[in-house]
């Protein structure tokens, strides 16, 4: 019975074909078709080719997935199937992929690096417990607002978000400030994480045809090692100094983060957590919760400000729970309905990882009639899906509203909803996430108005994309702070 079974299965898979797809071009197949904005061409693509679609990308045959039930096939019901990464050459830097949270293949390292950061980061009890240190760079960000407003300066609003951002990382993760607004440090922090977010993001021929890679025509993984070198020495420069201070300090006030839980860990024989180990999984977290929630909260007020009724009701919204002149606190969350629907809106809207972060299929599969081959690179365009007319009424429309009397969430279970992913490999850091978009967009609307750098006008602000490592704005959003 199971020679038989066996046998109707790979007749019936021989009998499947590939995923339609565009004519690709001799060598470099269809490279060109993915233009500036890749997300945005494969949505127009997919109107034609369907919800599954195949590109050969140079040698790399990919498939992309754009409709709720495609996406629930491959990250639900194939979860295992499609659960590793492609590896691109620019990861590879310091052997980076090999101690990657989101890179390694799933197996027992992956197993360990997700079991304690949910453990010793994103659980509950750890996140109340470090909500002080956030909110402590909060209340940075607001007097440095202040500041802008008394001088009557404009903000840069992805840049403030990002250092934000960066701080309540650092906080979170080990008690430690990096950044103040308009510092040298902040700069270099700044400047090495968006050089290795571009170079990362950046298309590779040698990633395409991997014949070249030992040649790096690009530059691109040496540029990679230089970013990738300068960052983990900062990150081991931390844990540095506080092996050093446990060394000679009794002091515990650092004991509530990520990086003490990572260091009792490593005393025991459970985990293999040596500092070089630890250095890539700290760098991970950071790059994976920087730029992802900075541009959020910048295409947040850059939606409310095109919609100054939509702010009026996130404003008064905060009023009537919090009070006027009340700073905004993470335990406010949980009341401030309609700017959760904000957030929603934003994250259907303006989803930071557009096309998630690839998969890889592990063995041949056969979905929807269609035969998936071993190693073929997974695209789930939840841009595309997103705005996807026959899903959302008015797509193109920010309309908070809908999620008002909606059970739609982003924790994995709505496929139409899946900015954050799906299934074993989504993000774990969805609840820190939520809570630094929310507190922040909180605290910049509730305490200050915000009027449009002079000569612009609200239905000029300009919406235009740029894709990289997170979904950006191709003119960042500068807007001048008026106390209320
Ligand atoms: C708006 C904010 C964020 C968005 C939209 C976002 C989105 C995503 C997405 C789409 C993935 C891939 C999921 C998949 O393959 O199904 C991912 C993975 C990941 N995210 Fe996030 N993320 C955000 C913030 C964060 C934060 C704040 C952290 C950490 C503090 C974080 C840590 C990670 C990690 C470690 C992975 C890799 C997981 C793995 O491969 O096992 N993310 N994220």
């Amino acid at each position: 019975w199971f020679c038989f079974n066996k046998r109707s299965k790979s007749r019936r898979q021989r009998s499947a074909q590939l995923c339609p797809g565009p004519y690709p071009f001799p060598l470099i197949g269809n490279i060109l078709q993915l233009g500036r904005n890749p997300h945005q061409s494969l949505e127009k693509l997919s109107k034609t080719y369907g919800p599954l679609m195949s590109l050969h990308l140079g040698s790399i045959y990919t498939v992309v997935v754009s409709s709720p039930e495609m996406a629930k096939e491959i990250l639900q019901k194939h979860d295992l199937v499609f659960s590793s990464r492609t590896i691109p050459a620019a990861v590879q830097s310091h052997d980076h992929h090999k101690n990657s949270i989101g890179l390694l293949p799933v197996g027992n390292k992956w197993r360990d690096f997700r079991k304690i950061c949910k453990e010793q980061m994103f659980s509950t009890q750890h996140l109340e417990a470090s909500q002080g240190l956030r909110q402590e760079k909060l209340r940075k960000l607001c007097d440095y607002v202040q500041e802008c407003c008394v001088k009557g300066r404009v903000v840069n609003i992805g840049e403030v978000a990002f250092v934000t951002t960066l701080n309540f990382m650092s906080a979170t993760l080990f008690s430690v400030d990096f950044t103040n607004f308009d510092s040298d440090t902040t700069h270099e922090w700044k400047e090495t994480m968006e050089g290795l977010f571009a170079i990362v993001a950046a298309p590779n021929f040698a990633d395409f045809f991997p014949l070249l890679k030992k040649f790096d025509p690009q530059g691109i993984k040496r540029r990679a090692d230089l970013y990738f070198g300068k960052l983990l020495s900062m990150f081991e420069n931390v844990i540095n100094q506080r092996l050093e201070s446990r060394r000679t300090h009794s002091d515990t006030s650092f004991k509530k983060d990520l990086l003490e839980g990572l260091l009792e860990l490593s005393e025991g024989s459970e985990y293999d957590l040596s500092p070089k180990v630890m250095k890539h999984l700290l760098l991970d977290l950071f790059n994976a919760g920087t730029d992802t929630t900075a541009s959020t909260v910048e295409w947040a007020l850059t939606e409310l400000l095109r919609n100054p009724n939509k702010m009026s009701i996130a404003k008064n919204e905060l009023i009537t729970v919090i009070g006027k002149n009340i700073r905004v606190k993470e335990s406010d969350i949980s009341k401030l309905s309609y700017l959760q629907a904000v957030i929603k809106e934003v994250l259907r809207l303006h989803p930071p990882a557009p096309l998630l972060v690839p998969r890889k299929s592990e063995v041949d599969v056969e979905i929807n009639g269609y035969i998936i081959p071993k190693n073929s690179q997974i695209f789930v365009n939840v841009w595309a899906i997103g705005r996807d007319s026959s899903i959302w009424p008015n797509p193109n429309t920010f309309e908070p509203e809908r999620f008002l009397d909606s059970k739609i969430d982003f924790k994995g279970q709505d496929f139409e909803f899946i900015p954050f992913g799906s299934g074993r490999r989504m993000c774990p850091g969805l609840q820190i996430a939520d809570r630094m978009l929310l507190i922040m967009v909180a605290s910049l609307i509730h305490n200050f108005n915000w009027e449009l750098e002079p000569g612009t006008k609200q239905e000029e602000l300009d919406i235009r994309e740029k894709f990289g490592l997170a979904l950006h704005k191709e003119v960042p959003l500068k807007a001048l702070p008026v106390k209320p």
